[in-house]
């Protein structure tokens, strides 16, 4: 075959059906405007192969202004992309845009047989790219110059069946003109707006200039195709703002970038998360080459670190294929890994180098550490070395340092190091206090996230558990071997429990004891089971209903033998008859008792609240 076109050649496209593209607009239905991205990238790709070939020496003529435009004509009804790439011999077009995409498309229709969830994935995995204008041209002309010495124009047509035709054309300048003849049912294409909200989006970061309605729309070099040494924390913020433009500075950022084995550069950046969990994912763009692919990252980046923001840009990401193939792809798993891995390297060198800046970004970063740290065993590994907790006093420890503190005074006699925390250090106040009393520390764990992190971190942590403060009496939450002895009888406990069972009974649920504590605590303490809240608090966060949620409340009361209340309610009883049920004083006392420790906990509440306080008053 001749490389050029002397007359007008027609022939029949070589595929087994008669008509593929009412094929190609049933089943990318969805994805229209993709037609500008293939054909945009298409122009790109001409042209920086033309660069490339310049680069090589193979090509010595001007290259000259390499843009690519964009062209709306409203009245003629087209769009026109134009580049001044490597164009095509007529011979090029016949094996490029002929045979190779129609070979594609037998295959596609092959398979999409069988497959009607692997539309709007299709059109690159089969190259049918050039191909996919038809979803909006009735007509589709191309005329081409090709960058050789000598060579001539070609003008190939096309209407969408199966016949094309190729003739020899006038064209001055080198590179390729792609005119579609916008079909009726897509003529929401001639409009500007349309056609510049396109570009902006799959266009915004192509390498090479592209212009629509005489402006450039894009920026041909943006930051992540820049090296690091070259920029400056401006350029990292600048670039930032381009992306989201309402957000706050960003925490801090890692610029990725390996070229083995796999290719993949990108800049990820820590937002300001504070405690909204509900934040938006998708804030990271995912592009092939500088074209824009997609905000839906959910395979390629692990779901914690969908809360960063920013840019990842990898040509080995088999972008046109279907979602469970992506999940398996070894390329997907390895740059998993690799992000993974980039993330807690650069929080560790933080860590390790700024220590004091690492603890006071700890606010924002420490939902998205723990986040990580109970999702990603790997990450969680790593974590664990710079992953901060902070006690009332405001102070940061990493694990190791905070068992190092606390475990000479809050080892229990099975040798397990307790951590103490509240949750709310204002409604938790009188734990806290009781517990500080003893010289216990406690951790204040109080964002969306901590329920959940508790959960999954206290295991890993050897020989250590966590309680809240106000999940048991303190002797029970630190059990030592000494024990304060008690000052009553052995009756006498008995009695004050029967009492406290009478007075109290009914629901809640309650189970009395009877400990011995230091005579400046409560008389009457009330705790919640750790684990029992502990679910209930997790079904909370994630909004969901644990399998505890219908669980009715457990309470444990406890009462302080060594107080001389608990003396003062066994006197007046014994005072009052010999029959428990008697003792309208000595319940009274113990209802009091009761109510002001269910306040401490934050629990006295409604119309049983008023009567205390009816009742409080009435006494003044
Ligand atoms: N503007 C252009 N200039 C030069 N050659 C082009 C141009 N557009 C398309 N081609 C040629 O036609 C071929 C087929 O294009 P098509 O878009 O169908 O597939 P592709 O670009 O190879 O793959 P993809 O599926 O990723 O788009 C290209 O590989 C290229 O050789």
């Amino acid at each position: 075959m001749e490389a050029t076109a002397s007359a007008t050649e027609k022939g029949q496209l070589s595929i087994h059906t008669d008509n593929i593209f009412p094929i190609i607009k049933k089943f990318l239905y969805s994805d229209h405007e993709i037609f500008l991205r293939e054909l945009v990238s298409n122009a790109v790709d001409a042209t920086q192969k033309l660069k490339k070939l310049a680069g090589f020496g193979e090509f010595n003529g001007e290259l000259g202004e390499l843009k690519v435009t964009v062209k709306l004509d409203e009245e003629a009804k087209t769009i026109t992309i134009s580049d001044r790439g490597i164009g095509m011999t007529a011979d090029e077009i016949k094996k490029y845009i002929n045979q190779i995409a129609f070979s594609g498309a037998a295959e596609f229709v092959e398979k999409y047989k069988e497959k009607e969830d692997t539309r709007g994935n299709i059109i690159g995995n089969f190259g049918l790219g050039f191909y996919s204008s038809f979803m909006v041209a009735r007509e589709v002309e191309i005329i081409t110059k090709s960058f050789q010495e000598g060579a001539e124009a070609v003008r190939w047509t096309c209407d969408g069946s199966t016949e094309f035709s190729i003739e020899p054309a006038q064209k001055e300048d080198r590179g390729t003109d792609i005119i579609l003849h916008v079909a009726e049912d897509s003529e929401e294409f001639l409009q500007k707006y349309r056609l510049s909200g396109i570009l902006e989006k799959y266009g915004k970061f192509l390498p090479v200039e592209i212009e629509f309605d005489e402006k450039i729309i894009n920026n041909p070099s943006p930051i992540w195709t820049r090296q690091p040494s070259e920029l400056k924390d401006e350029d990292y913020i600048a670039f930032y703002k381009e992306l989201h433009p309402m957000s706050e500075d960003p925490l801090f950022w890692i610029h990725l970038n390996v070229d083995y084995p796999f290719n993949l550069t990108g800049v990820l950046y820590f937002p300001k998360l504070k405690n909204d969990f509900s934040i938006k994912k998708e804030k990271i763009q995912l592009y092939s080459r500088q074209v824009f692919i997609t905000d839906e990252v959910k395979d390629v980046v692990p779901d914690f670190l969908q809360l960063l923001h920013g840019v990842i840009d990898s040509p080995d990401i088999p972008l046109n294929v279907s979602r469970s193939y992506l999940q398996s792809d070894s390329n997907v798993k390895k740059i998993n890994g690799y992000i993974t891995r980039k993330v807690a390297d650069k929080l560790s060198e933080i860590f390790r180098n700024d220590r004091e800046g690492f603890e006071k970004k700890f606010d924002d970063i420490g939902l998205f550490v723990k986040y990580g740290m109970i999702s990603d065993d790997k990450f969680g590994e790593k974590a664990k070395e710079f992953c901060l907790v902070k006690n009332l006093e405001g102070k940061h420890f990493t694990f190791e340092e905070y068992t190092e503190k606390v475990k000479e005074n809050q080892t229990d006699k099975a040798g397990t190091v307790v951590w103490l925390y509240a949750s709310d250090a204002q409604k938790q106040d009188t734990y806290i206090q009781s517990a500080q009393k003893r010289g216990y520390d406690v951790l204040i764990f109080d964002s969306v996230i901590d329920p959940h992190f508790i959960n999954g971190i206290e295991y890993k942590i050897e020989k250590t558990s966590i309680k809240r403060v106000d999940a048991d009496t303190l002797d029970k939450l630190i059990e030592k071997e000494i024990k304060l002895e008690s000052v009553l009888s052995k009756d006498d406990e008995e009695r004050a429990k029967k009492l406290f069972e009478e007075t109290l009974g009914g629901a809640p649920k309650l189970t009395v004891t009877v400990e011995a504590m230091p005579t400046d605590e409560m008389p009457v303490v009330i705790t919640i089971p750790e684990f029992i809240r502990r679910m209930n608090d997790m079904a909370a966060t994630s909004g969901q209903k644990s399998m505890f949620g219908d669980m009715p409340m457990m309470l444990n009361v406890a009462i302080n033998a060594n107080h001389p209340v608990t003396q003062k309610i066994l006197n007046a009883a014994a005072s009052e008859g010999s029959e428990p049920s008697d003792a309208a004083e000595a319940k009274a006392l113990i209802r009091h008792a009761y109510n002001l420790a269910l306040l401490s906990q934050g629990m006295l509440t409604g119309s049983d609240l008023t009567a205390f306080v009816q009742q409080a008053i009435s006494r003044l």
